[in-house]
């Protein structure tokens, strides 16, 4: 039988930094994720040249610095071998081919019976939940007295002889039955038994998983996940006494809805497909969106010989990155406020005013944006100076599309080869996490503010949603790690 108590959805930098503080702390767990590899957003749906914005201090999983000769600023590739090392070391592993043919809870006997399937040798295996043991025999056969109505008993049966470990009863309510020495010692091993170490091993994580619908049982106190696995197309179920959302901010691309745009006659991408500019070179280009995609995708078009244009039609802050690292070392010292008014001054000095270049700075500070709307500032990578020699034009919002023309607000038409759409993302949770109002408002972002966002009612975390990049990743899973031994620390010795 295999029990869980964990279960992670998601198997990207957070998952995995749960995973890991889960490993350590010897609490078994599964971790459901529905692409074919871990950290699939950093492996399928960022750009050739992406690096990380902060240095590496900061872009750091749990228990695992990044080596002291790692470059300052990591590259994708980089990271994506720090992430890769990180689940080998920590023995993050998926489970191919064992398919859960059924789980079904029955409601008389208060035990899950789970059919599991491995597809390759095709054989079935039934595991059934809550066992009784009858420890009343000694030598020879096992003698099991004949209790009136035992042959009806609705839960296991069985005998001294066949008990081999407290691992199938972790958490049951079980009888033993007799007080000679085999009773004795079994109902020691039952009360201390704890996950041997090699059931680290079995810590795996689920690839090809896509949840599809999670909801809390109040009758049981368990939280019930379906999930479609991608590969043989089946759906399996999962019960947990914690859920962690490990799915992020960054779930599905975002385009608008803009007029006429399904009759736009050039290419039309989001920025979590663009990879590189070749496709572009000596094409009208034009990126919507000014957040840190768009700035960079136009860097690196209009660096490759695209005839590039970007839509900026709101205030954004716009700094270099060494602003925000000496920033975030002075927030352990000094306020927010504080903190917003060096960056926003070091910026002034350093770009003076982009008014005329159409970028204009909010009144809100960088680091409150963040916190609160979840904005971030533009980390310049070199696209201020292109847009200040002109090579980069700057566009108001876009009104409507007419073919291959697109009407800007200030009404000048233009026409475009491609359009790349940089406005975004949508969360996705609140479309599979039924029960969201335990933890999240419909938007996918946290009811609670910081600093315990992480967690909601019914042992439901969420581990990616602190809007501070991998160092709030980081702090959040410490903490998702630490309420859930707690809790269990609690249970056992109530
Ligand atoms: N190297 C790195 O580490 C990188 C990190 N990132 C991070 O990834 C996250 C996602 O970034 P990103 O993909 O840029 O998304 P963001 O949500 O940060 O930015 C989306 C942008 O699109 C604009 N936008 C949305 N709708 C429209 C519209 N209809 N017309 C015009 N503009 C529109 C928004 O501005 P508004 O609605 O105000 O007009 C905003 O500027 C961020 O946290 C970012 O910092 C991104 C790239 C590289
Ligand atoms: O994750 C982002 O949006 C970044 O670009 C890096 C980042 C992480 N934490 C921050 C706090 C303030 C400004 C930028 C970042």
């Amino acid at each position: 039988m295999e029990e869980t108590i964990v279960l992670v959805v998601g198997a990207g930098p957070a998952g995995l930094g749960i995973a890991a503080c889960l490993t350590k702390k010897s609490i078994p767990h599964i971790i459901l994720e529905k692409e074919d590899c871990c950290a699939s957003l950093w492996k399928k749906r960022t750009y050739d040249r992406c690096h990380l914005h902060l240095a590496k201090e900061f872009c750091s999983l749990p228990l695992k610095p990044h080596a002291p000769h790692a470059k300052k600023y990591l590259g994708k590739d980089d990271f994506i071998d720090y992430i890769d090392e990180y689940v080998s070391e920590f023995d993050i592993r998926p489970r191919y081919f064992k398919s859960v043919e059924s789980a079904s809870f029955d409601e008389a006997t208060g035990k899950w019976l789970v059919e599991t399937k491995n597809t390759l040798q095709k054989v079935t295996i039934v595991f059934v939940a809550s066992f009784l043991v009858i420890a009343t025999g000694e030598n020879g056969k096992g003698y099991i007295p004949d209790i009136p109505g035992l042959k009806d008993f609705k839960g296991d049966v069985l005998h001294s002889s066949e008990y081999k470990s407290g691992r199938e009863f972790k958490d049951k309510n079980v009888l033993v039955v007799g007080c000679g020495n085999s009773g004795m010692q079994i109902s020691y091993d039952l009360c201390i038994w704890e996950p041997p170490l090699q059931l680290l091993l079995e810590i795996r994580s689920r690839y090809f998983h896509s949840v599809e619908f999670a909801s809390f049982d109040e009758a049981k106190g368990k939280w019930i996940v379906e999930a479609k696995d991608t590969l043989v197309k089946v759906t399996r179920v999962f019960v947990a006494s914690f859920l962690v959302v490990a799915t992020g901010e960054n779930g599905k691309g975002y385009i608008p809805n803009i007029p006429g745009l399904k009759d736009f006659k050039g290419d039309i991408m989001h920025s979590s497909e663009y990879k590189s500019s070749r496709e572009f070179q000596d094409k009208n280009v034009l990126v919507v969106g000014c957040g840190n995609s768009g700035m960079e995708i136009s860097y690196d078009l209009c660096n490759s010989g695209a005839n590039t244009s970007i839509v900026i039609r709101n205030m954004v802050h716009v700094v270099i990155r060494e602003m925000i690292i000496v920033g975030m070392h002075l927030l352990k010292y000094f306020s927010l406020s504080t903190v917003d008014a060096l960056v926003t001054f070091a910026s002034r000095l350093t770009y003076w005013n982009l008014s005329k270049y159409g970028i204009c700075r909010p009144n809100e500070g960088p680091f409150l944006l963040k916190a609160t709307k979840g904005r971030s500032p533009v980390l310049d990578v070199g696209t201020i100076a292109e847009i200040q020699s002109r090579k980069i034009k700057v566009l108001p919002g876009i009104e409507r599309i007419n073919k291959s023309k697109i009407i800007f607000e200030d009404k000048v038409a233009l026409n475009f080869d491609a359009i790349i759409f940089a406005t975004g993302y949508k969360s996705t949770t609140c479309e599979w996490l039924k029960d969201y109002d335990y933890i999240l408002n419909k938007d996918g972002f946290p009811k609670n503010r910081f600093p315990t966002h992480w967690k909601g009612n019914n042992n439901v975390y969420c581990a990616r949603l602190s809007r501070m990049g991998l160092q709030g990743i980081s702090k959040d899973v410490i903490a998702i790690a630490n309420d859930i031994e707690m809790i269990l620390r609690t249970r056992l010795c109530s």
